[in-house]
């Protein structure tokens, strides 16, 4: 900022001294911050054959699976793969709208279908996001796999990648 453009923040806080003035000027975008992104809760690949797909990672990869679980408000199957402290989705369609069928249609064999992002507040990072033009998939959160609130965000505002935000 100039510092003409200082000066006249300055002086729009006339109550205060000069010097505390141009400290909260200076502090202000840190304490303003409202959400704050973590770590990758899970990597989701979408799968034709769960039980398949189940199978590659128990039998042959050694690894803890969850049982299958039925997902209704989100139109897919969900199991869990545990990786120390994350872990991989595998996902198929459930019920005739699911939004993970035209993806299989065009990938036959499956693939990497979203990555999940830990956020400390989910609501905040909407109005965040939405203000800088990402387009959110849904206007409100969903309750997730995980029984916490997720949203997606548009993969062609994420680099092509479909990037799924969920509240801890
Ligand atoms: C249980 C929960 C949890 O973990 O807690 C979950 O994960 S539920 C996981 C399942 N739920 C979700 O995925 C919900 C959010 N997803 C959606 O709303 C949908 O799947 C969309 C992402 C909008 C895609 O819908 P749909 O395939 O019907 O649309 P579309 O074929 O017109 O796709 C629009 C463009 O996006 C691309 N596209 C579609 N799916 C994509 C994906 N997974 N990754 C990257 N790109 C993708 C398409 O190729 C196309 O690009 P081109 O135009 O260039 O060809
Ligand atoms: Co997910």
């Amino acid at each position: 900022m100039s510092s003409l453009g200082s000066k006249l923040l300055v002086n729009s806080l006339r109550k205060l001294s000069y010097s505390q003035a141009r400290h909260i000027h200076r502090t202000l975008p840190m304490s303003t911050k409202k959400w704050n992104i973590g770590k990758i809760n899970h990597v989701a690949m979408a799968t034709p054959d769960i039980e398949k797909a189940t199978s590659l990672f128990r039998d042959v990869l050694g690894a803890k699976v969850s049982e299958k679980h039925p997902q209704p408000e989100h139109g897919v199957y969900t199991v869990f793969v545990e990786l120390g402290d994350t872990k991989i989705e595998l996902l198929n369609p459930l019920g005739d709208k699911s939004p993970i069928q035209n993806f299989l249609d065009k990938n036959k064999s499956g693939g990497m279908h979203h990555i999940c992002i830990e956020v400390d507040n989910i609501e905040e990072a909407m109005k965040d996001l939405k203000a800088k033009k990402i387009r959110l998939l849904s206007d409100e959160a969903k309750i997730g796999a995980h029984g916490k609130p997720v949203v997606f965000l548009h993969p062609k505002d994420c680099n092509g990648v479909l990037v799924e935000l969920e509240q801890q």
